[in-house]
């Protein structure tokens, strides 16, 4: 838990709320939304004067059996149904208008939440630099129980009010000493379950978000390295990692537990003498008969009515705590997604000399100086060079020597260093790592990604497959159209084609290839690399295979101490 993120139930945590909770109310979705929060406030005051009514027609049919009064008992049944019809419909509606205001809060914030974190790329760093655990999970649920929470604790709250002015009238006019006992009640008992409870709960739930959100992700890596773990006769060490985070999630939540255990006792006492101390201590007002016995029941009810307007906080303490720390996880997420979106090149960089990225038509490079992200190693040192088009350039050394961070540079991915990169913008350049990425989708989208709203005709996606050789790809697994797990269907040759067929089809001026045919056997290679002299790219790779020197005109040597030496390709010897 880092310290940005310490829970506690005080003013700073409201200040938290206040800051993720306001914008929605300012957006441009703003005026439906006040409409529905007023909607909804109206609708609560339906509930509050029903409740009032069904308060009071409970208190004159008991009084009517008790006085044997069958007319009295008959008419109050009637006024009763009559109540209950109209109040059915509003206490449904009133769920129905919060739940789909909550669920539009959350469509909002989940969308501004996702363009900050795909704004300059914060996804990236945010893993690495800021020490944000498992943002899928604050995206996902922590918005989803923030929106809905927000709007349910706010109702409660307010309908607490609504319930305090309208019961107080009538307990005050049966029973002013109920009115002060009832108050000093409520201060104690909150009192006492703030000091008690409070910081103990919010602390432990916010852990608890954090560990199960850690045992939901390893699941996850399970699944997704299912293969090279069966390869490793993996299973028992996996299961024990597993064993052993969820031992972390299960050992703290014992802990919850055992305080909402203390909790609940505390709770419990306090709704039972809640029914009884009413009546004890009006009894003698009903026994020597100044009273009706349907008073002393009205009573009952409008004292149970303000004690729990009074005790709000005591009574949904457990959920305020898992609130709370809901709220905590999506103020640190938020804010390191704004200090990502203040620094370019990632908030750990903000003091420091950065490399520079400009624009331009060529690729060069001037006095790089790359540096690994926390600053630890030095990678290379005032490389200077240019990269014309037509002339490919081959970077080769010794693994760990920082070919793959070159490229990172490169792309803008990392900025720690100095000096500057000229690169063309946008599609005129591309990326190919060596495990191509293959989004969910179907095979047109495999060869189209990311501009897959790009209109190509379904000939030219199939001349592409045949021209990586994979001719029969769309044939084999049902057309263009079908739509697989490709990650696990293809062989990683198979992917490694795919994802050249999407570089030729996009025809960058500059293509980088980070071992990205490592898979392929020198024929396919060959056939790959072969076509992209006559498409004008220009490859900057990545590679171990002697092989793909002859389509390169340059060669960058690293031998790993930031040093390095540039070759021609044509008297170049490699591995000398
Ligand atoms: N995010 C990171 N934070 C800190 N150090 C890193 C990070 N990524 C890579 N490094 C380190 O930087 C060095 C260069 O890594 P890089 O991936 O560029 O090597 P490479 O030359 O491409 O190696 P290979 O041929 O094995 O792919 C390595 O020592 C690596 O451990």
């Amino acid at each position: 838990m880092s310290a940005a993120e310490q829970p506690g139930f005080n003013a700073r945590l409201w200040r938290r709320f206040a800051t993720i909770a306001r914008p929605y109310w300012f957006s441009d979705e703003r005026w439906r939304a006040r409409g529905m929060l007023v909607l909804l406030v109206f609708l609560l005051l339906g509930q509050t004067a029903f409740n009032v009514l069904f308060n009071q027609e409970t208190g004159e049919f008991t009084s009517a059996l008790a006085a044997r009064d069958a007319d009295r008992f008959w008419a109050s049944i009637w006024r009763y149904t009559a109540i209950l019809v109209a109040a059915v419909p509003i206490y449904a509606l009133y769920y129905y208008v919060r739940d789909t205001l909550g669920l539009r809060w959350r469509r909002w914030l989940t969308d501004r939440f996702l363009a900050r974190y795909f704004h300059q790329r914060a996804y990236y760093r945010l893993g690495t630099e800021a020490g944000i655990d498992n943002p899928d999970q604050r995206i996902s649920e922590d918005i989803n129980s923030f929106t809905q929470q927000s709007l349910y604790f706010s109702m409660i709250v307010l309908g607490s009010v609504l319930q305090l002015v309208a019961f107080s009238a009538v307990l005050w006019s049966i029973s002013q000493g109920l009115v002060f006992f009832l108050i000093g009640y409520a201060v104690f008992s909150t009192v006492f379950t703030g000091a008690v409870f409070g910081k103990r709960l919010i602390g432990l739930n916010f852990r608890q978000l954090q560990r199960e959100a850690d045992f939901r992700f390893s699941l996850v890596r399970v699944r997704e390295h299912a293969e090279p773990i069966a390869f490793h006769d993996g299973e028992a060490r996996e299961m024990s990692a597993l064993q052993r985070i969820f031992a972390l999630a299960y050992a703290n939540y014992q802990q919850v537990l055992r305080w909402q255990f203390g909790l609940n006792l505390f709770q419990y006492a306090h709704a039972f003498l809640t029914i009884v101390l009413p009546t004890v201590i009006i009894a003698g007002d009903v026994l020597s008969g100044r009273l009706e016995v349907g008073r002393a029941i009205q009573a009952a009810g409008a004292f149970a009515a303000i004690l729990s307007a009074l005790t709000v906080i005591v009574e949904h303490f457990e959920g305020l705590s898992r609130f709370s720390a809901g709220v905590e996880r999506l103020h640190a997420f938020s804010q390191a997604l704004d200090a990502e979106a203040g620094t370019p090149g990632g908030a750990a960089d903000d003091a420091f000399q950065k490399i520079h990225t400009l624009h331009g038509f060529e690729l060069s490079l001037e006095r790089l100086t790359i540096l690994t992200p926390g600053r630890e190693h030095l990678l290379l040192q005032e490389v200077t060079l240019a990269v014309n088009p037509g002339q490919g350039l081959l970077i080769v050394g010794p693994s760990g020597t920082g070919k793959s961070s070159l490229l990172r540079v490169i792309a803008g991915l990392w900025t720690t260093g100095s000096g500057e990169v000229t690169r063309p913008a946008g599609s005129d350049m591309l990326f190919m790592p060596q495990q191509p990425y293959l989004p969910l989708g179907d095979l047109r989208c495999q060869l189209t990604y990311p501009h897959t709203e790009r209109d190509i005709s379904d000939e030219e996606l199939l001349q592409w497959l045949a021209q990586v050789n994979l001719p029969a790809l769309a044939e084999r697994f049902g057309g263009l159209g079908a739509e697989l797990d490709w990650q696990r269907v293809l062989s990683v040759g198979e992917q490694q084609r795919l994802a050249f067929a999407r570089a030729l089809l996009a025809k960058p001026r500059y293509l980088l290839l980070d071992e990205a045919t490592s898979a392929l056997d020198a024929a396919n290679e060959e056939l790959l690399y072969g076509q992209l002299a006559g498409l004008s790219i220009t490859p900057v790779s990545i590679s171990h295979h002697a092989a793909v020197l002859k389509h390169h005109a340059w060669v960058l040597e690293l031998p790993g101490d930031g040093s390095w030496t540039l070759h021609a390709a044509k008297s170049y010897r490699w591995g000398s």
